[in-house]
């Protein structure tokens, strides 16, 4: 929905709206941090940044038709089309504008946000399936796509910025839906994407080793993710979904404030959604639940055992939403999967190939010691780290590979503004056995490799993509899908009579 232009003093509030200078008070249209974007009667939020500051660019905002400018930088203003406004961070405030300009869309939505280094579109996936299952009508916002129930919007980030959160939102709004369920990543509460929204439910999955490139430590990490949950950014949830089974879940439930309700989950005995009984299949898996609604026996076609934990989250999530676990647990068993989770590829190969987004040394252990478990002969894995990103997990992920996996194809994964071979230089770190490690730069060429060693009773695991239907090299996008390939070249393999 389309939202109506408004005067910028409304949108500021009162504190604000006194530094204004320059054009008195114009129409503001739409809001914009990317001076790219920038179209008649906008308002330019000027951002500094870790590659440019948006200071550079408030002249051409200007010359596209910026009416407005907010910067934390005092200029001295020649045009009096404009109107500037200093103020200190205007990262917090352009999350309080936006939710001012698409007029509070939290309000009117009961929002779910999930944060935690791995599981958060897998669970966002499973709630907002549970929930149309019951007939609730939610959006999903998250690193696959922007569901917005009567359209979809391909995503641009996990967790979007505010102004085009609160537009998302405000979509939602006008297509009747009951809430939201999001992925709330650490740099969406770290740049205030999130600020200033009331969410329903937050859930809290598991912190490991990512992107440690742009948090300091584990620890600070972690204290962006708990600051989500102690309402640092704005109001405090409702209730709080926390995973007893891993050590930061068990920390923050002592150090969330004692008004906010908090519901846990995990194989712990003291979890209030505990799990038991678990047996894991290459089929999908049961396991009882015990929680405050009763005892289920739950099937779900998710195979794997973090992907317990996720549909354990999952259901935690529902009753922190007020559903009878009751009608929640029914249709799990249908549940078609997550694109690019271990989603299979089938073309006729003779062994198992699966695309999976495991893209961190835990996700990469999970992947390989479920898949050793249902191998019966060898195990590979195609795989690269992102350049651009957190070093330090290279030679962590490299080592798990090498451990778990027969064979380990090391290969390019949105290498960015990196070289290739610096990539290897720090994978190199971790190897633990050179001679089951190959090193193929183009993927596609690493994927075929992998793909003609392996036979019947094989399994080859393609990781750190999944969904991904590009690869990143410097400023470029290249077309490029681990899926789309895999298929591509076993076709191949077979019509030269090698498949
Ligand atoms: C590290 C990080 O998160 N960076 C984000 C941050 O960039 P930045 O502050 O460094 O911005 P910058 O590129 O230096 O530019 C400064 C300002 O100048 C503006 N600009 C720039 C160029 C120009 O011509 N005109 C112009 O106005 C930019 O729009 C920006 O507002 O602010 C930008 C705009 O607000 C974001 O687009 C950018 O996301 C970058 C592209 C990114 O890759 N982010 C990833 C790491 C990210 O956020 N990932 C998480 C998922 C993590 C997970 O998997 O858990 C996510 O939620 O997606
Ligand atoms: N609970 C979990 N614990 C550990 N690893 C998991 C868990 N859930 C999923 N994984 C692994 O992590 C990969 C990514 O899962 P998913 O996309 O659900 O996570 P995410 O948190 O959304 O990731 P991102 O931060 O990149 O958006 C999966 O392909 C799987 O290998
Ligand atoms: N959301 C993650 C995705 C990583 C996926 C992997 N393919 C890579 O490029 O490193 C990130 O921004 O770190
Ligand atoms: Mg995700």
């Amino acid at each position: 929905m389309p939202t109506k232009a408004k005067k910028l003093s409304a949108i500021l509030g009162p504190k604000f709206a006194k530094a204004m200078k320059g054009q008195p008070d114009p129409k503001i249209e739409r809001l914009a941090i990317d001076s790219r974007r920038v179209t008649p009667g906008s308002l330019f939020f000027a951002l500094p940044g870790l590659k440019a500051d948006g200071n550079s660019f408030v002249d051409e905002a200007i010359s596209r038709g910026a009416v407005a400018v907010i910067s934390s930088q005092p200029r001295r203003f020649r045009s009096s089309k404009t109107a500037f406004v200093t103020i200190e961070n205007p990262r917090q405030t352009l999350a309080a504008v936006a939710r001012e300009f698409y007029d509070k869309p939290d309000e009117a939505l009961s929002l779910v946000g999930v944060t935690g280094t791995n599981g958060k579109t897998t669970v966002t996936y499973l709630v907002k399936q549970i929930l149309a299952n019951l007939g609730q009508r939610y959006g999903c916002l998250g690193t696959i796509g922007y569901d917005l129930v009567r359209r979809t919007v391909p995503s641009f980030r996990t967790t979007p910025e505010s102004l085009d959160l609160c537009d998302l939102l405000n979509q939602m709004r006008g297509f009747e839906c009951r809430g939201a369920v999001m992925e709330v990543s650490s740099h969406g509460i770290d740049q205030h994407r999130v600020a200033g929204l009331k969410f329903e439910v937050a859930a809290f999955l598991n912190l490991t080793r990512d992107h440690l490139d742009y948090h300091d430590d584990m620890e600070s990490y972690y204290q962006v993710k708990r600051s989500f949950f102690l309402g640092e950014h704005g109001p405090q949830p409702k209730v709080a979904i926390m995973n007893l089974d891993d050590p930061y879940g068990e920390r923050l439930v002592s150090e969330v404030p004692d008004d906010v309700e908090v519901i846990t989950f995990g194989e712990s005995p003291k979890a209030d959604y505990r799990v038991s009984q678990i047996a894991l299949s290459s089929g999908g898996s049961t396991f009882v639940l015990s929680c405050p609604d009763g005892e289920f026996e739950v099937n779900t076609s998710l195979v794997g055992r973090y992907n317990v934990s996720n549909t354990l989250a999952a259901l935690a999530i529902c009753g922190g939403l007020g559903l009878n676990v009751t009608n929640c647990v029914k249709d799990l068993s249908s549940f078609s999967g997550i694109p690019g989770r271990m989603q299979k590829v089938e073309a006729g190969q003779s062994s198992t190939v699966l695309v999976d987004y495991a893209h961190t040394e835990d996700a990469l252990k999970n992947a390989l010691s479920m898949l050793r478990d249902v191998t019966t002969g060898k195990l590979s894995v195609v795989f690269g780290c992102g350049g651009n990103r957190d070093r330090g997990k290279r030679p962590a992920m490299m080592r798990v590979a090498n451990e778990l996996a027969d064979v380990s194809w090391a290969t390019s994964d949105n290498p960015r503004n990196e070289k290739v071979e610096d990539i290897f230089q720090d994978m190199r770190e971790g190897i633990v056995d050179g001679d089951r490690v190959h090193f193929v730069a183009d993927r596609r060429r690493a994927i075929e490799l992998a793909l003609e060693s392996c036979g019947e009773g094989d399994c080859l695991l393609i990781a750190g993509k999944g969904h991904e239907s590009f690869q990143e090299y410097g400023e470029t996008v290249i077309p490029f899908d681990d899926r789309k390939v895999a298929i591509e070249l076993i076709e191949n393999m077979r019509l030269g009579g090698r498949a």
